[in-house]
């Protein structure tokens, strides 16, 4: 099967994107995703990415993590296909797409991207976590000697030893300044570190208002494949008008044999 791919990358969270609006990609060939996202035998990515015709929206974004399976709401992912949207020229500068938690709002500036996430209901602070699902679950926890963290080995114990089966993505955090703060994390799905995870940097942001260690609304969190920003409003509970807001790069454009 022969068909194009774009590769795009969102502060280091890398992507294959697929423009499938003629449904020609075979969706249920878990193998097929996994095989594209392998970094020795396919293109290498963080996830697949397949857009799509929407009836009423600009388009439907389809996420797969890199082993190949459906997953929840990819905040990067969800910067880089509104960029490949305008690309494509579907969209200009603003969009309404529809993704696996619901509808998005993104405007796409040059190689910036404001991405609108779902309001978040509910923040559980626990003593030496927090966790909260900003369209995908996240554990945040803070540390205080960030470089020297095991991601990959802590962030796969406490994935599989407090949240079970399904499982949730775990962000270890430093507090730099007032509103600064940098955020490794272990993603669920591609079961190792990334550069960068889009959800998990609002979650951490979230979290760290919630826990009374910044006052500001407008958060920057340092990951290792770049800088983003977060802004929000508390609303009782939770949170609303929730943006997720960086750089987002198509990087090459290839034949998949
Ligand atoms: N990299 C993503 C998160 C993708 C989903 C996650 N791996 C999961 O399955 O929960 C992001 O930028 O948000």
């Amino acid at each position: 099967m022969e068909f194009t791919f774009y590769k795009y990358q969102g502060t280091g969270n890398d992507f294959v994107i697929i423009d499938n609006r003629e449904l020609f990609f075979p969706k249920e060939n878990t193998a097929l995703v996994a095989k594209i996202c392998d970094r020795r035998f396919g293109v290498g990515a963080d996830g697949l990415l397949l857009l799509e015709k929407h009836h009423s929206a600009d388009f439907r974004m389809v996420y797969y993590n890199s082993d190949g399976n459906l997953s929840s709401m990819c905040g990067n992912g969800g910067r880089c296909i509104s960029h490949f949207a305008k690309f494509l020229g579907i969209i200009s500068e603003k969009t309404t797409f529809e993704a696996v938690d619901g509808m998005h709002e993104a405007t796409v500036e040059k190689d910036w991207v404001s991405l609108k996430m779902n309001d978040v209901e509910k923040v559980n602070v626990s003593k030496n976590y927090t966790f909260l699902n900003t369209g995908s679950p996240h554990h945040v926890e803070l540390v205080s000697d960030l470089k020297d963290v095991d991601v990959f080995t802590s962030g796969r114990n406490i994935r599989n030893k407090i949240y079970g089966k399904e499982g949730a993505n775990v962000n270890f955090v430093a507090q730099n300044d007032d509103a600064v703060f940098s955020v490794r994390t272990y993603e669920r799905g591609v079961e190792d570190e990334t550069l960068s995870c889009g959800t998990g940097v609002t979650a951490v942001a979230i979290a760290m208002f919630e826990m009374g260690k910044t006052s500001e609304n407008k958060v920057t969190l340092k990951t290792p494949g770049g800088q983003l920003q977060v802004r929000f409003e508390k609303d009782g509970l939770g949170y609303k008008n929730v943006f997720l807001e960086g750089p987002a790069k198509q990087v090459f454009k290839g034949i998949w044999k």
